[in-house]
């Protein structure tokens, strides 16, 4: 290889310790064996054999869907680790949805890209009700001020605008890829590299095992959302979305700009991003599925294909917490 055999001419080929993949001989995967600037990580071989059978692992686009047993946590990380990523992370809470925002990060910082440099945004009205919260090396949250909003339906709808705005004006040089959660949700299991691609979306928990003229897509021709009954892929959760910084723009630019057109029409979809946001998935396909492992319904519901939650749905008093009906 010409370029590496330039040795250190250049700055971005500075000497990086190289992994050796060997064969497991005992059970465990996770050992690590400094040896002359090289590590051997030592995992189960691979079995063509072997795999989830009770769940689909891949699209019909190819596209793989993560579930618990489908990747090696530690082989996984440990890949991209080495390409020193930064993962920009953003939450919104106004209102009385500030109450969330102490689980969210005290969970996110023992489950949610463990060893990686991960920045949170958090948008809110509040700026002087954000917690103090202990962030671990290499993490760090940002807040910042939004005005707020009448309406829940405002609220969520606009985070696709601020989202935009944020990777536009501050993120295109700061990370490598972007997560975009809702913050009623806490996490009980690893979220770790095994989520990154291009464009990441993440199958809703509620929707999973019902066939598609049964997904909550917008099914009005005069909205931009609209998916007629006999088309539609897999019902996307709004709750999480991610992927590259130009992939997550473009989504979150498309979406604010159809959200404009539905508002300039007067019509507002049943899900409201939501809505828009599974219209965008199936034109663009997303590279990457995550199970609803990645957006549980609740932390205490059970279901035959999840072996593990790894981020859940905080149970909450709709008529209580939201602005509005
Ligand atoms: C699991 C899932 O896919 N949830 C989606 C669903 O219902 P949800 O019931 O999950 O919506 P929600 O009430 O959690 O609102 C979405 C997000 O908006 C923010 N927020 C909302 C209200 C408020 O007063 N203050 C505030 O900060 C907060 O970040 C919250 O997480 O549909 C919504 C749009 O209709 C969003 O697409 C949610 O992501
Ligand atoms: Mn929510």
């Amino acid at each position: 290889m010409a370029i590496f055999a330039r040795g250190k001419s250049h700055p971005i080929f500075s000497p990086r310790k190289k992994f050796i993949y060997l064969k497991n001989y005992q059970n465990s995967c996770n050992q690590q064996i400094p040896e002359q600037g090289v590590i051997k990580l030592l995992y189960n071989q691979p079995n063509v054999l072997v795999g989830r059978a009770d769940v689909a692992s891949v699209t019909p686009w190819s596209a793989p869907i993560i579930w618990e047993g489908t990747f090696d946590p530690t082989l996984i990380d440990s890949i991209y680790k080495q390409q020193n990523l930064t993962i920009a992370t953003t939450v919104f809470a106004l209102g009385k949805y500030t109450r969330f925002v102490k689980d969210f990060l005290e969970s996110a910082e023992q489950h949610y890209f463990v060893g990686f440099r991960v920045h949170f945004y958090l948008f809110t009205d509040q700026p002087e009700s954000v917690p103090e919260v202990k962030m671990g090396e290499n993490r760090s949250l940002t807040v910042l001020k939004v005005e707020s909003l009448n309406r829940w339906q405002d609220i969520s709808m606009r985070r696709m605008e601020k989202l935009e705005k944020l990777i536009e004006n501050e993120l295109v040089s700061e990370a490598d890829y972007i997560f975009c959660l809702d913050i009623d949700s806490k996490f009980y299991g690893r979220w770790g590299a095994e989520s990154l691609g291009r464009l990441v979306g993440v199958i809703h928990p509620w929707f999973y095992n019902v066939p598609r003229n049964q997904f909550t897509y917008e099914r009005r021709p005069e909205s931009q959302a609209y998916i007629p009954a006999a088309e539609g892929d897999y019902y996307y959760a709004g709750a999480a979305f991610g992927g590259t910084l130009e992939d997550v723009y473009h989504l979150t630019k498309t979406c604010r700009e159809h959200l404009n057109i539905d508002a300039a029409n007067s019509i507002e979809a049943a899900w409201q991003e939501e809505s828009h946001l599974n219209k965008y998935f199936l034109l663009n396909k997303p590279s990457k599925l995550l199970s609803p492992e990645y957006v549980w319904r609740d932390i205490n519901v059970s279901a035959a294909q999840i072996k593990i939650v790894r981020l859940a749905n905080v149970p909450k008093n709709y008529a209580e917490v939201r602005p509005n009906p």
